[in-house]
């Protein structure tokens, strides 16, 4: 594919009104119709797939905070959305904790199948905090990564042991299946035990696009031998440049060509009629959550990232040019991905320790865009052609017809 790919995450439109209205309340995501009317509109705006993250659990303080951001388990809702639009991809989550390969392998073929091959996924594993809150862990923190890429061999393997030829009825030997095309998995590793083959014919040959949501050095060089794109945060520009060149290295290093894997990180839109208004919204609803500067600020960015050198500075002081390495490949190797906005922001010139505080609490996991609906667009479109990024991932933000209508189309148009 060429140009930026688009991805619109099924929490936008719940999330982008405000439910103590009736208008708002119209949007309520405890309806299908929401999500399937949300995708209608983004599929005409030409957004590339309609993608469902899932949390595998009730998180509490998120449910403070505001109406759920998913509701529905992510294959049911994906397949009804697929039935009701024609070009949209459709892309639920999976996590490898807590789903066996066969039970993944077959929901995924069903949705190819019903999707006539517009089934992606998103695969996580779910080791976030706040992730899956109230289950029982088997598998251990640090060999999450190992047991991912076996979950995902396995799947793929499930999903090759129909060959094509396998599902084509054929008349001359008057066989609807051709049984004898069908081949055992035979898999026994450390995780996973798969003998048999999968019980169905995946309407496509190819296994489905795959995202990998991760964060970390380990989770992006599995990334860059195993998926088609990684879904990470990187709220500033420089961020994701540093992010998205390690990226490439990574999956040269794993023998794929460097464009084999796609950096698709998150967006959060705040149009409005003038730039100005924009950012003064985005300002105060920022700093209503994180109002904090100097001391306070650089007290608080300590505690939170232990990791930066800032013994002995005060908040009047010039930032330590030894703060973070230099180079961000070492940051992100001993970091990931949470530190490399850090390391671009310490590179803005004349900061003192309390401004760069203040200023690094205000960056939230996924970059923020204020502006008219053409300035986001271009913003935007400007990230792609810097190089930064393959596309994004619309997760939150207000107007979402202003999203389809406007933003989109001026982030996709080649004039
Ligand atoms: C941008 C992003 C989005 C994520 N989305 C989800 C999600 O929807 N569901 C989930 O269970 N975990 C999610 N995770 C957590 C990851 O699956 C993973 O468990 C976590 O990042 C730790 O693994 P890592 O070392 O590969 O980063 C997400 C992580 C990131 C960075």
């Amino acid at each position: 594919m060429t140009g930026p790919l688009v991805l619109l995450n099924a929490q936008y439109l719940p999330a982008s009104h405000d439910w103590r209205t009736a208008e708002g309340r119209a949007h309520t995501p405890y309806a299908a119709d929401t999500f399937v009317r949300a995708a209608q509109r983004a599929e005409a705006a030409g957004v590339h797939a309609f993608f469902q993250a899932d949390f595998s659990g009730v998180n509490r303080a998120a449910l403070r905070a505001g109406p759920p951001l998913t509701v529905f388990e992510p294959f049911q809702l994906a397949a009804l959305v697929a039935t009701a639009t024609r070009r949209i991809a459709v892309m639920p989550t999976v996590s490898t904790l807590y789903t066996h390969p066969f039970s993944f392998a077959r929901s995924l073929a069903s949705l190819d199948r019903i999707a006539r091959g517009r089934a992606w996924v998103n695969v996580v594993s779910s080791f976030r905090p706040g992730t899956a809150i109230g289950m029982r862990r088997e598998v251990p923190r640090e060999r999450r990564h190992a047991q991912f890429e076996e979950f995902l061999g396995v799947t793929r393997a499930l999903w090759a042991s129909w060959p094509p030829a396998a599902g084509e009825p054929d008349p001359a030997t008057d066989r609807f299946v051709r049984e004898d095309l069908i081949r055992d998995v035979e898999h026994h590793g450390a995780f996973y035990t798969q003998s048999g083959p999968l019980d169905m014919a995946p309407y496509s040959a190819d296994f489905p696009y795959t995202l990998q949501a991760t964060a970390s050095a380990e989770g992006l060089r599995l990334a860059a031998r195993t998926a088609d794109a990684v879904f990470a945060g990187t709220p500033t520009l420089g961020a994701a440049k540093a992010l998205r060149a390690i990226l490439r290295r990574e999956a040269v290093r794993a023998g794929r060509p460097a464009d084999s894997v796609a950096l698709l990180p998150g967006a959060f839109v705040h149009a409005a009629a003038t730039r100005e208004e924009s950012e003064r919204l985005l300002r105060a609803r920022l700093r209503q959550t994180r109002a904090l500067t100097g001391p306070a600020a650089l007290a608080e960015l300590r505690s939170r990232f232990p990791a930066l050198r800032l013994d002995g500075v005060g908040a009047a002081d010039k930032l330590p040019a030894d703060l973070l390495p230099e180079d961000p490949e070492a940051v992100f190797a001993a970091h990931g991905s949470r530190l490399l906005p850090l390391w671009d922001l310490a590179r803005t010139p004349g900061l003192t320790a309390g401004e760069f505080a203040a200023r690094a609490l205000l960056l939230g996991e996924h970059a923020q865009f204020p502006g008219t609906p053409e300035e986001i667009g271009d913003e935007l479109r400007r990230w792609y052609e810097e190089g930064a990024v393959d596309g994004f991932q619309f997760i939150l933000g207000n107007d979402f017809d202003a999203l389809c209508d406007r933003v989109v189309p001026r982030l996709l148009s080649t004039g």
